[in-house]
């Protein structure tokens, strides 16, 4: 895919997120690796319903601005995943409301802040670890979470909301789709209790259906 469609499908996932309520304001960052191996990014202060494919940030896996508007405060982190993830080609971090709740609950298991309670949940993310409160923008998240993309392609921030990669940006905006869902789903739950699946069922789904 060419750099200038890439920038298109950035701007229109981006305003179909924004349309849906996972993002308000200024809230969030996306960016998606090009072919020759640059990135392009939300600026910072931008919002995902009004992007410009034009001045999207482009900047080098060091965090060197190319061209565009400066990027996002999240570029380290962004560039984090890039580098651990070399597979994944987009990344989406997003204040959307059921997942950033969860981000802000008491108690939660910081291996895997949501069970295994759907087969498509565990196919596209599997487990989700948390990672603890660092101010937005601070370079130490960007290390935490470099720690943690080795092994996994979503990770909770504590008291602000999920960061997620795929294999493009489609995948990417796929799986954040599923995880908030997922969210949703456990806190319409959490009232009554919940099944989950087995570690046996999501031994054989890991086997079978791996989108990760
Ligand atoms: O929560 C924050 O401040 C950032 O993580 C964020 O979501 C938006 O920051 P920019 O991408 O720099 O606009
Ligand atoms: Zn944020």
């Amino acid at each position: 895919m060419s750099e200038s469609q890439l920038r298109q499908d950035l701007v229109r996932y981006a305003r179909s997120m924004y349309q849906r309520g996972y993002s308000s304001g200024g809230a969030g960052n996306i960016s998606l690796k090009l072919p020759d191996g640059t990135v392009l990014a939300t600026p910072t202060n931008s919002s995902f319903g009004d992007l410009d494919p034009d001045t999207l940030s482009k900047v080098t896996m060091t965090g060197e601005r190319l061209a565009g508007e400066k990027a996002s405060k999240e570029i380290l982190m962004h560039l984090a995943i890039y580098r651990q993830r070399p597979q994944c080609g987009g990344i989406v971090h997003l204040h959307s409301p059921w997942l950033t709740a969860l981000s802000c609950l008491p108690g939660l298991d910081n291996e895997n802040a949501l069970p295994p309670i759907t087969p498509y949940y565990v196919m596209r993310v599997g487990k989700l670890p948390v990672v603890r409160y660092l101010r937005p923008g601070s370079p130490v998240i960007a290390e935490e979470v470099e720690k943690l993309a080795v092994e996994h392609n979503a990770m909770l921030l504590a008291n602000h909301g999920p960061i997620i990669s795929g294999k493009n940006i489609r995948e990417a905006v796929f799986n954040a789709e599923e995880l908030e869902e997922t969210a949703r789903l456990y806190f319409m739950l959490k009232p009554f209790g919940m099944n989950t699946l087995t570690p046996e069922n999501v031994a054989e789904l890991d086997a079978l259906f791996n989108m990760k």
